[in-house]
């Protein structure tokens, strides 16, 4: 564990991030105190009853004195047990609340982080942060903080009226604290070290069962039986060896626990008796003082239990709240320009410089300029690693230009609002993504108001609708996790018809590498001609077809354009197109060499 990390665990002091949370919920917050020492004060009034019954009760011999105290009792007890029970109510009420609001804006702000932050943090990691770190929150909130404030106020109450019962035996107990204290300590430590010795063990033998049972038919193959036998038997016993010993430790404490515990109250006790005899001090009262020190006692221990799980939730409400914190490095100018109206669909890229910001010392892009018209078709064309899904990121503005500018329909997109920005452009991607739930939310998705027959006409446009008919709840069936799977072409034509849905004047088009049969490919390819129809289009192209029907070939190489044209001319000329042409769309030699056919 690293220093931070032993650091963190060690302060409650992360726990303060929630008091703004705590804080949209006075009143509840309020009622739950109230209620909690409400709850501690009725507990502690108790044994104050009791002693009034010992000494004058029983003495005087007065039953309607014990049947007043009797009442008193109850109606203690009622006003314990409702103030317990609110007190559990808000309090977890509280907890469950502050945990649903972290959550959702934990999530909110991690949505509209830029993809530079997900480069360099695990997503796994995030989504546990979400949910195991939160779950620990609300029992903090909920349950161990509730816990330890009752168990501080009854702790230090219990003591206050043990010194206002019997300031004389209170000052027995506290000399009696050290000497019960400091050895469970001392051995409550050697109990620790050595249950860890034991568990370390157990996870060593465990480790080797674990691999020698994966690898059998090797151990077998090998006549290795025997030898893993007798190396697994060994850790077992090293195993029983090291528990037996933290077994005898446990029992040593718990004897010398008991042992110190009872002779001091029995110390103390004879004490209070011998006073008793001698008169300085009523029966009653020597039973409250009793009454008082298992009081406290009692919270001290319950106090000791939940302070780890405090120390956890602390950590988890740092891991959290750090979220929070976390600023994007993309996000909408403070003024943001409109975008002109009508749409135009222009993109120009001026002198583009870029490395990602997870390897600044690379670069991605070095110097790459060129512009593409409204309504123009224009496919990128480089050698894998050139840069070309770069250049899609950047028009999207998952990233900024280390240098350079990218302008939409004349405006630098960095002065425009990201939302403008982004209602402008539609991607189509290699790697679609099926959210779980409904083909009408899969093609929704783009623009979660459309009509059903919205969805069907894109879905139609999208040559999906098909299939989409074919299934047994058509566009109401499930898909994604726990639905049906579909093919990799029903998927494109399921990001075809997203795309055609939110009509966007400018498309990205991520042309899939992997090979769909003929018949896909014919829909998919008809989809896409629907799709780029009267709109400005680049296309990350892989297929002849798409860079025979462009109007104009961008050919990028270790990110700049180093040529530009159309398929014929770029041919003609012999350069890296004519190179890429030959191995990607597995032209022929003579293809490549009279492409006019
Ligand atoms: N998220 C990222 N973080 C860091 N480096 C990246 C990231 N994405 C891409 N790169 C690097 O940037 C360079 C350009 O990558 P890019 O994905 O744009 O190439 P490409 O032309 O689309 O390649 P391909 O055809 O193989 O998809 C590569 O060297 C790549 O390793």
């Amino acid at each position: 564990m690293s220093d931070q990390a032993s650091r963190r665990s060690r302060s409650l002091k992360p726990l303060s991030r929630l008091n703004p949370y705590l804080m949209r919920y006075r009143g509840m917050a309020l009622a739950a105190l109230l209620f909690l020492v409400l709850a501690a004060v009725t507990t502690l009034a108790l044994p104050l009853a009791v002693r009034r019954v010992i000494d004058h009760g029983f003495t005087s011999q007065d039953p309607a004195f014990i049947n007043q105290y009797f009442v008193m009792v109850i109606v203690l007890a009622v006003v314990m047990a409702i103030s317990s029970a609110m007190r559990y109510y808000y309090v977890i009420t509280i907890g469950d609340r502050i945990v649903s609001d972290i959550r959702r804006e934990v999530f909110s702000h991690v949505s509209r982080l830029s993809p530079a932050f997900f480069d360099v943090n695990q997503s796994g990691e995030i989504v546990s942060r979400l949910t195991a770190d939160a779950t620990q929150i609300r029992s903090a909130v909920g349950a161990s903080a509730s816990v330890a404030l009752r168990n501080i106020i009854m702790c230090f109450g219990g003591m206050v009226m043990m010194i206002y019962t019997s300031p004389r035996l209170s000052i027995m107990v506290l000399a009696a604290i050290p000497v019960i204290v400091f050895p469970l300590i001392a051995f409550g430590r050697s109990v620790r070290r050595r249950s860890r010795a034991a568990q370390d063990s157990l996870a060593e033998a465990s480790a080797f069962a674990g691999e020698s049972i994966a690898a059998s038919r090797t151990v077998q193959a090998f006549n290795g039986e025997g030898a893993a036998e007798a190396r697994y038997s060994d850790a077992v016993e090293n195993a029983f060896q090291a528990a037996r010993q933290a077994v005898k430790a446990r029992a040593i404490l718990t004897g010398v626990a008991i042992t110190l515990v009872f002779g001091s109250i029995a110390g103390v006790l004879w004490y209070g008796a011998q006073s008793v005899l001698s008169g300085t001090l009523s029966a009653g009262t020597l039973s409250q003082f009793v009454l008082y020190s298992v009081l406290a006692a009692s919270s001290l221990g319950q106090l000791s239990e939940v302070w780890g799980e405090l120390m956890q939730s602390a950590g988890a409400a740092e891991r959290l709240t750090e979220l929070l914190a976390e600023v994007s490095a993309i996000r909408s100018p403070e003024t943001p320009q409109p975008l002109p109206e009508p749409p135009r669909g222009e993109v120009w890229f001026e002198d583009v410089h870029f490395a990602y910001p997870s390897r600044p010392g690379r670069s991605a892009l070095k110097g790459l300029s060129f512009a593409v018209d409204g309504g123009e078709t224009v496919a990128i064309v480089g050698p894998s690693g050139a840069g070309k899904s770069t250049i899609f990121s950047l028009i999207l503005r998952f990233y900024d230009p280390s240098s350079g500018r990218i302008c939409l329909d004349g405006r630098d997109i960095r002065t425009v609002s990201l939302e403008d920005l982004r209602n402008r452009l539609a991607i189509v991607p290699q790697d679609v993504t099926i959210f779980s739930g409904t083909i009408h939310d899969n093609i929704a998705f783009s623009r979660p108001d459309a009509s059903r027959d919205e969805v069907i006409a894109a879905a139609k446009a999208a040559q999906a609708a098909e299939f989409i008919d074919r299934l047994e709840h058509g566009y109401d069936s499930r898909v994604g996790e726990r639905g049906i799977t579909l093919s990799g072409g029903q998927r494109q034509r399921i990001a075809i018809a997203r795309a055609i849905l939110k009509d966007a004047p400018v498309l990205l088009l991520d042309e899939a590498t992997s090979a769909l049969d003929a018949e896909s490919e014919t829909l998919v390819q008809k989809a896409l001609d629907e799709l780029m129809q009267s709109r400005t289009t680049i296309v990350i192209a892989h297929r002849l077809a798409t860079v025979l029907k462009a109007d104009r070939i961008l050919v990028v190489d270790d990110g700049h354009v180093v040529e530009q044209g159309t398929h014929q001319s770029l041919i003609r000329d012999g350069g890296l197109y004519a190179k890429l042409a030959r191995l990607q769309f597995q032209m022929s030699h003579d293809d490549v060499l009279s492409p006019a056919k």
